[in-house]
């Protein structure tokens, strides 16, 4: 559905006030394979180049390097046919504040080809899918955060796209209305509807992605399934706080059931079977005089995998 390679966008900013333009390297080289039918995550900090590769997939931003092959078409040569191919969902979401939801679709609808009869029956048809019906015609000025979503996520989908991308879908809604987008996007998927999202939350690019791409500073620096990529980092991971971090460090260095030793508040220790691992550190900590003042067995998470390739926590970065 995606086939991208090499991948790069750098914005040229205007120089203010006598400072001289400089460059923005928002995206240096980012190769993606989508498959047909699944749910692909691209997760990364603020800044990390999510926007930019989404727009540059949907034809909205000219990339300044690399290719790509997108729903089919060649993003470059033929744009306008990978856009009629495409839905685009962006962070601001493209709803009409003025306007309700039913007559949103519809303009949608006809502005994407659909004769008067068949823009009507498919309005009705995404007002009932995403429970829309009841507040079909309200200002979306008055819808809640969540509604608002779902009518966007529906003006997406009015011209039945194969390939759907969603920029930042599920930020700032409350936990309900964020179970529920999850729902309406895996629905999609059982329909056939390939779908590109980003997110910086770690549980739902673990919670809903068949598959992802984490990406830094414009490049990717990991890519498969999020039980792959965590597997690749450690099952488990055992924190420990205790007053002399770098005793403990070297208590544990060198054991054989130990992946890697992550040094901080707390310290982190990748193990593969916890529950076994467990008393054994204990053990040694304790031969080796290292008091502890917290321990925890946690199951190690798409955060960890992110500190293992960047030596940064996801959480932390921006
Ligand atoms: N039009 C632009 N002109 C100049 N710089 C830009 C422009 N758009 C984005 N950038 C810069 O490019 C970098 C990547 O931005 P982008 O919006 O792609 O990141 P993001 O991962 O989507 O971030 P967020 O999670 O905050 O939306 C940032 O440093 C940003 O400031």
């Amino acid at each position: 559905m995606i086939d991208a390679h090499g991948l790069r966008k750098t914005y040229r900013t205007k120089g203010r006030r006598g400072s001289a333009p400089a460059d923005v390297e928002a995206v240096r080289g980012v190769d993606l394979a989508v498959r047909d039918g699944e749910i692909f995550g691209v997760l990364g900090p603020n800044g990390a180049g999510k926007t930019t590769t989404i727009r540059m997939l949907a034809t909205l931003v000219v990339p300044t390097g690399g290719t790509a092959t997108v729903a089919g078409h060649d993003l470059l040569t033929a744009p306008e046919r990978v856009r009629e191919n495409i839905g685009y969902v962006g962070q601001a979401g493209g709803v009409d504040e003025n306007n309700g939801a039913r007559a949103g679709l519809m303009l949608a609808a006809r502005v994407n080809g659909l004769s008067p009869r068949d823009a009507a029956a498919r309005t009705e048809e995404m007002l009932a899918a995403f429970d829309l019906t009841g507040l079909a015609d309200r200002p979306a000025r008055t819808l809640s955060g969540g509604q608002k979503r779902r009518v966007a996520l529906a003006l997406g989908l009015v011209h039945r796209p194969p390939l759907l991308f969603l920029d930042e879908p599920t930020t700032g809604l409350d936990p309900q209305n964020r179970a529920n987008l999850w729902d309406q996007i895996r629905g999609l998927r059982e329909q056939g509807t390939s779908v590109l999202l980003s997110t910086h939350y770690l549980d739902e690019a673990d919670a809903l992605c068949d598959r992802l791409a984490i990406i830094d500073h414009g490049v990717v620096v990991a890519e498969g399934t999020p039980a792959e990529l965590k597997r690749e980092v450690a099952a488990d991971v055992v924190t420990l706080r205790t007053d002399d971090g770098s005793a403990a460090e070297r208590a544990l260095a060198g054991l054989p059931y130990v992946r890697e030793i992550r040094p901080g508040e707390p310290l982190r220790v990748y193990v593969d079977d916890g529950e076994a691992a467990l008393p054994r550190l204990l053990g040694r900590l304790a031969e080796s005089g290292v008091a502890l003042t917290g321990v925890a067995l946690e199951r190690a998470t798409l955060d960890d995998v992110f500190l293992h390739r960047t030596g940064r926590s996801l959480r932390d970065a921006a």
